[in-house]
């Protein structure tokens, strides 16, 4: 169970401080999906990376299954974060180790001896279709199969939740629906909590049982995608109104793209 009491996020200092996220309280029951939508710097992305404290918040509370993880020391966050996994728009993934290096990563970091973590990447591998990948390089894959190694990688750990920013958002739209279907399975399969930040509407309709939907770092509306299947859902946002259309897309211009470095060592070790 997560649950966010009264978060705001903030970047810069002084003159230069910038509230990214405000006063957001959110909850996401154990082994619901969370869908996180909202125009192009709404805070999106701050929000699902103060989850995991790779954005500190500058005020409230994260709480994960009743631990407040703000209150946390280094190490006791290390080890909470052994069960969050991450997933990314980019995968962030390291060229040049093996897709079974890739997988093993997190479980490296986290001290796990070389025979188990060989079996548990063996294992993530499986549940995305890609145990003949084991040797390749992310280099030597499609974008979905770099995704997918990306989605073992997080599971590997076996976290209690995963946490995926714009899973979709670099595969061709072919690729998404398989993505989708993948992060659908693990959920019920393993009953993972997951939180999901899309711009695409017909992807949070089709994975997310609750949608939260940010403007200018503010929670303006909260929905489950049952009520909108139900036709009970009136919107009081821009966006709550562009739900009801399956075909938007609220940032047109992301590129289908290669997979981008890692972005930060915190990162690397939080995947
Ligand atoms: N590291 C940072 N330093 C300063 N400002 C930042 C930083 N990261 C994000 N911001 C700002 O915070 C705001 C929210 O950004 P965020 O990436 O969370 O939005 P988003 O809704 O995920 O956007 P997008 O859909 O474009 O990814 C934006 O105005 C952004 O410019």
């Amino acid at each position: 169970m997560i649950q966010l009491d009264n978060v705001s996020v903030s970047y810069g200092r002084g003159e230069r401080k910038f509230c990214a996220v405000k006063d957001v309280s959110l909850h996401v029951p154990k082994s619901s999906i969370q869908g996180i939508i909202g125009f192009s710097g709404a805070g999106k992305s701050t929000l699902l990376r103060s989850i995991n404290l790779l954005e500190r918040p500058s005020a409230g509370r994260i709480l994960i299954d009743g631990t407040d993880l703000t209150n946390l020391n280094p190490a006791q966050l290390r080890e909470a974060r052994h069960n969050i996994g991450m997933i990314f728009q980019h995968f962030n993934l390291v060229n040049n180790l093996t897709v079974r290096k890739n997988v093993e990563l997190a479980l490296k970091f986290a001290g796990v001896s070389r025979a188990f973590r060989k079996e548990k990447a063996r294992q993530a591998l499986e549940i995305v279709d890609l145990a003949g990948k084991e040797n390749a390089y992310p280099g030597q894959l499609s974008g979905g199969q770099k995704q997918r190694v990306a989605i073992a990688r997080a599971l590997a750990p076996q976290p209690q939740i995963l946490l995926c920013d714009e899973p979709t958002s670099a595969v061709d739209p072919r690729t998404t629906g398989s993505i989708l279907q993948y992060l659908k399975d693990i959920n019920t399969e393993f009953g993972i909590t997951t939180v999901l930040v899309t711009h695409e509407m017909n992807v949070v309709k089709a994975l997310a049982d609750e949608i939260a939907i940010l403007e200018g770092g503010a929670l303006v509306e909260q929905v489950s995608t049952k009520d909108i299947r139900r036709k009970n859902f009136i919107p009081t946002s821009d966006i709550g109104a562009y739900l009801l259309d399956d075909s938007i897309r609220l940032n047109p211009t992301v590129e289908l793209a290669a997979s981008e470095p890692v972005q930060s060592v915190e990162e690397l070790h939080h995947v």
